[in-house]
């Protein structure tokens, strides 16, 4: 499995996602302005992941600090925790894990300047390790809904490259190949920005998964014919009353997997789940640049001056979700994501 994000002999490694499938890049981040465009730009993505950067974000920030008053350092600290906060808004991880180094912070009033910084470190390579743990324990239940020889759908690119390993979405595919079970992939390109081909249909070919790409507008016809045992996807966040925002397409599956029967599964780490969000309506749907529609390596693909519409999201009503499947077991419907997490 290929890591996309590495902490090693004192620096934080990020994979330059921009160049996959065609070159595998490792950059090193050194400061927090580092780390908030490689969120930004997409160098790295997914919702896991993003958490995870932007917690080493948070050490890098304290790295340049050069004095030990405690408001003063938290001051530093507060600051540059909005600051990464903007750059991306829908994916909950990226404020999770931000909230999570921020509390972490407050609780190191009494120490050296260096431990202050040390415990951070710790803190932003907990949130990494733990992420592993989540992801291995949501294939794990997840191979309690499946069976040998199905064939799986999935969209975008929630595997090992949008996490630390194994992915949401793809841990219960190596978990079956670990087994020794044999699952087909479906891999959807995911339009614009092509997650699900240079990402998804990448990582899981690299690790010998059947995988088979196709382009968005193909799943309804495979759905038809009755080839598609199940359908799994990601989550960037999930609301209170179980509403999923995901990548862009994730709705038009979830409708067409009703019509035809097919099982729509979500697979979710629990700092995924925001329970201060009520419904999909209120969470925030990033809009990206109208050249990720119109261009493509450097070419146009449609009329220049056009006008184009580009959310990055768009939110799966509940009542779509057969199940949702966290780290800690299978939540099925009457979603009601305060009582509990499927444990
Ligand atoms: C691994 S969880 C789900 C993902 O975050 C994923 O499917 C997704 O939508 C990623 O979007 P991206 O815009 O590439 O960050």
């Amino acid at each position: 499995m290929i890591s996309p994000i590495e902490w090693r002999d004192g620096k934080l490694y990020i994979l330059n996602q921009l160049k996959l499938p065609v070159e595998k890049e490792y950059n090193v981040k050194s400061t927090v302005e580092d780390v908030f465009y490689a969120i930004k730009d997409m160098e790295l993505r997914g919702a896991p992941l993003i958490g995870i950067a932007a917690a080493y974000g948070v050490y890098l920030a304290a790295k340049e600090i050069d004095f030990n008053n405690h408001q003063e350092f938290m001051k530093h600290i507060e600051e540059k925790t909005e600051y990464l906060a903007q750059s991306r808004p829908t994916a909950v991880n990226l404020f999770w894990a931000l909230d999570r180094m921020k509390e972490k912070a407050k609780t190191l009033e009494n120490l050296s300047l260096d431990d202050k910084k040390k415990s951070l470190l710790e803190e932003a390579i907990s949130i990494h390790k733990e992420d592993e743990a989540i992801n291995r324990s949501i294939g794990e239940n997840f191979l309690k809904l499946l069976k040998d020889g199905m064939t799986i759908m999935t969209h975008c690119n929630a595997g090992s490259l949008a996490t630390s390993k194994y992915g949401t979405a793809t841990s219960p595919m190596y978990l079956a190949k670990e087994k020794g079970w044999s699952f087909k992939v479906f891999a959807n390109e995911t339009r614009p920005y092509l997650q699900g081909a240079r990402l998804t249909a990448y990582e899981l070919h690299h690790s010998g998964v059947d995988v088979t790409l196709i382009c968005d507008n193909m799943a309804g016809s495979l759905m038809a014919e009755g080839k598609i045992d199940a359908i799994i996807t990601g989550a960037d966040r999930v609301a209170a009353n179980g509403d999923t925002a995901n990548k862009i397409g994730t709705l038009q599956l979830a409708v067409m997997a009703k019509h035809y029967g097919v099982p729509f599964y979500v697979a979710v780490p629990t700092p995924t789940i925001d329970l201060s969000t009520p419904t999909g309506k209120e969470i925030p749907i990033e809009e990206r640049g109208s050249h990720e529609v119109t261009n493509w390596f450097g070419k146009a693909t449609a009329p220049e001056g056009i006008k184009v519409f580009n959310p990055a999201f768009d939110v799966t009503p509940h009542q779509l979700i057969t199940a949702i499947v966290t780290e800690k077991g299978i939540i099925y419907p009457p979603y009601n994501m305060s009582r509990g997490w499927g444990c």
